[in-house]
């Protein structure tokens, strides 16, 4: 068992309350308004301007450039890669990348970000990728799952492009790095009496994802 299914086993039911959310599920079903998803898209790319920022604070966290490099990786998954899928996404719908920059923020994406940024800036390098973990880890799950639901289904499915990018061999190798890493930075940094502190961080973290899915379904209703 590697630190992440620990984490994972110690918050199951926080776990379970992001990745099993009703919005993930009717994201599956094809039954999600489109309107949801919109609003959580927008929502998200700025969500991913925060996350930028928190693996820039890992960079700077570091003290190996093995966890430079690690740092790097997310950054760029995020700017080069994720972001990508946001900007073509939006771009069917009329927004441009200026004005998914300049949406209000959501009390639910300012809260997740911002926590992740605090335990970075309070806690050490350990403690900013546990709480970065759920993130990343978390979506490459959701993606395999939903797409290994749907099969060949998923080509004509409403909801593919977002699907496939996360189920992708891209993001699937960016999530195993990521969790790899994570293992070699506890086993170098990690003591038995810090686990549940840990624990509690990345229960935290889970607990912000099932908001931010919770976000999605409530806002073209307020
Ligand atoms: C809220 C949220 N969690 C995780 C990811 C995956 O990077 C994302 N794009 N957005």
């Amino acid at each position: 068992m590697d630190i992440f299914d620990r984490l994972k086993a110690t918050a199951a039911a926080d776990w379970a309350s992001y990745v099993e959310h009703d919005f993930v599920r009717q994201m599956g079903d094809g039954s999600l308004p489109q309107a949801a998803f919109r609003a959580y898209l927008v929502q998200d790319y700025l969500f991913l301007i925060q996350f930028a920022r928190a693996y820039a604070l890992a960079a700077y966290k570091s003290r190996t450039l093995a966890d430079m490099r690690a740092a790097k990786a997310g950054l760029s998954a995020i700017l080069d890669l994720e972001m990508d899928l946001h900007v073509r996404l939006c771009g069917r719908w009329g927004l441009s990348p200026e004005q998914l920059e300049a949406a209000p923020e959501h009390q639910a994406t300012v809260a997740y970000t911002r926590f992740v940024l605090d335990c970075g800036v309070s806690g050490d390098l350990l403690d900013l990728h546990v709480a970065l973990s759920p993130c990343i880890v978390g979506y490459a799950e959701i993606g395999a799952r939903l797409a290994g639901e749907l099969g060949p289904a998923l080509d004509d499915h409403p909801y593919r492009d977002w699907i496939g990018e996360y189920a992708g061999q891209a993001y699937q190798q960016v999530a195993r790095d990521a969790r790899r890493h994570l293992d070699a930075l506890a086993a170098r940094a990690m003591t038995e009496a810090r686990f549940s502190e840990l624990a509690a961080l990345f229960g935290q973290a889970s607990k912000l994802e099932a908001d931010f899915w919770q976000m999605g379904l409530d806002m073209p209703r307020a």
